[in-house]
């Protein structure tokens, strides 16, 4: 069983008030681009898990972790005790997504393996995992795993699991430039507050970008790299600064979009077309501001049996 799943950068993400349960309510547009992941599943007499990085990629494998806190073996073992039948299973996971780089990465793996595990274990005649049950249990394993099985584009609420697939046409053509070292999501949502506090603002309560829909359904990149948003950039920024000069630098040589995904420390760049974005990947390559220069076009489907 081979799965690939795509990374993702977040298009919008407003961050809300903190809840009693410690997330924050978000509007988060979700949007797959693709940057793949890869995990094989295969019967074995236990859970074992190997990682490696894909060809050509700098993803720091070291980081990621081999036993049973890694997602995709906690994913395979829910699937297991779902179905009722031991976790006997190898898998093996290529990545290509930089670890704690605000693309969920691990989200990614995670929703692989329910996709894996589940066609490997269920009864083909008659299943007893549908769709909707894959989504639950990825939404227990965290806030993005949903969206890593839906792929395309969506908007999230909630913790972010709330899904609901965005109308957009075409193709959007985008730079990533990916740092060294990780940033923490917890950390960054705890900088976020700070700062919200420090500055005595309360947490605004997110609503969906009108500008950003409107730009995703008519395929407007101009208009949607000016529509580009993310509460948790101020944060990301604070806890690592040099991502400013990383930002400006694909401004200065022509993103007509630029954000830092998600948590970070990744950041996001649109281009126009795809020969643009090939432009700005080579010039920022150059310019000497990121680890790794990865170009990607969303949207993308999510976790898909190869
Ligand atoms: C920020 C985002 C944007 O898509 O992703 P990354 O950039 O990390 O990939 C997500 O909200 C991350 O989602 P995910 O990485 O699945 O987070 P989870 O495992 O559910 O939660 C990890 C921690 O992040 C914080 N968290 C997460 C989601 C949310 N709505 N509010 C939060 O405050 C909490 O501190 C939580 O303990
Ligand atoms: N399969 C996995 N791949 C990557 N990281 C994983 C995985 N399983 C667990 N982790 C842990 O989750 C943390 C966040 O990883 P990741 O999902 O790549 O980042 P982000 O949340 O920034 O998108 C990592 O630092 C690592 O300790």
């Amino acid at each position: 069983m081979r799965v690939r799943v795509p990374a993702k950068v977040n298009l919008q993400l407003g961050v809300g008030p903190i809840r009693e349960d410690g997330y924050h309510d978000l509007v988060n547009v979700f949007h797959a681009v693709s940057l793949f992941d890869e995990l094989t599943a295969e019967p074995a007499d236990g859970l074992e898990l190997a990682v490696e990085a894909a060809p050509y990629s700098r993803v720091a494998i070291g980081r990621v972790p081999t036993d049973a806190r890694n997602l995709a073996a906690r994913a395979a073992v829910m699937v297991a005790s779902r179905l009722g039948v031991e976790p006997r299973v190898r898998l093996r996971i290529r990545k290509a997504i930089p670890v704690a780089g605000g693309m969920a990465g691990g989200s990614a793996d995670a929703a692989a393996a329910l996709v894996a595990c589940a066609r490997l274990w269920d009864d083909r005649e008659r299943p007893a995992l549908a769709r909707d049950d894959l989504m639950e249990m990825g939404a227990e394993l965290g806030s993005d795993v949903p969206f890593a099985l839906l792929g395309g584009t969506a908007i999230g609420v909630g913790r972010g699991e709330r899904l609901t697939p965005a109308l957009t046409r075409g193709t959007f053509h985008w730079v990533f430039a990916t740092a060294d070292g990780g940033l923490s999501t917890p950390a960054v949502y705890a900088e976020c507050d700070r700062l919200r506090e420090a500055a005595g603002e309360g947490a605004p309560r997110p609503s969906v970008a009108e500008d950003l829909m409107t730009a995703l359904a008519t395929g407007d990149a101009k208009a949607l790299g000016a529509a580009l948003a993310n509460d948790l950039q101020p944060a990301a920024l604070e806890l690592r600064p040099s991502l400013a000069r990383t930002l400006n630098a694909g401004r200065d040589l022509g993103a007509i979009g630029a954000l830092v995904s998600g948590s970070g420390p990744t950041c996001a760049f649109l281009a126009e077309t795809d020969e643009d974005a090939a432009d700005l990947a080579a010039a920022l390559d150059g310019a000497g501001v990121a680890e790794q220069i990865v170009r990607a076009q969303g949207p993308v489907p999510g976790a898909t049996v190869l």
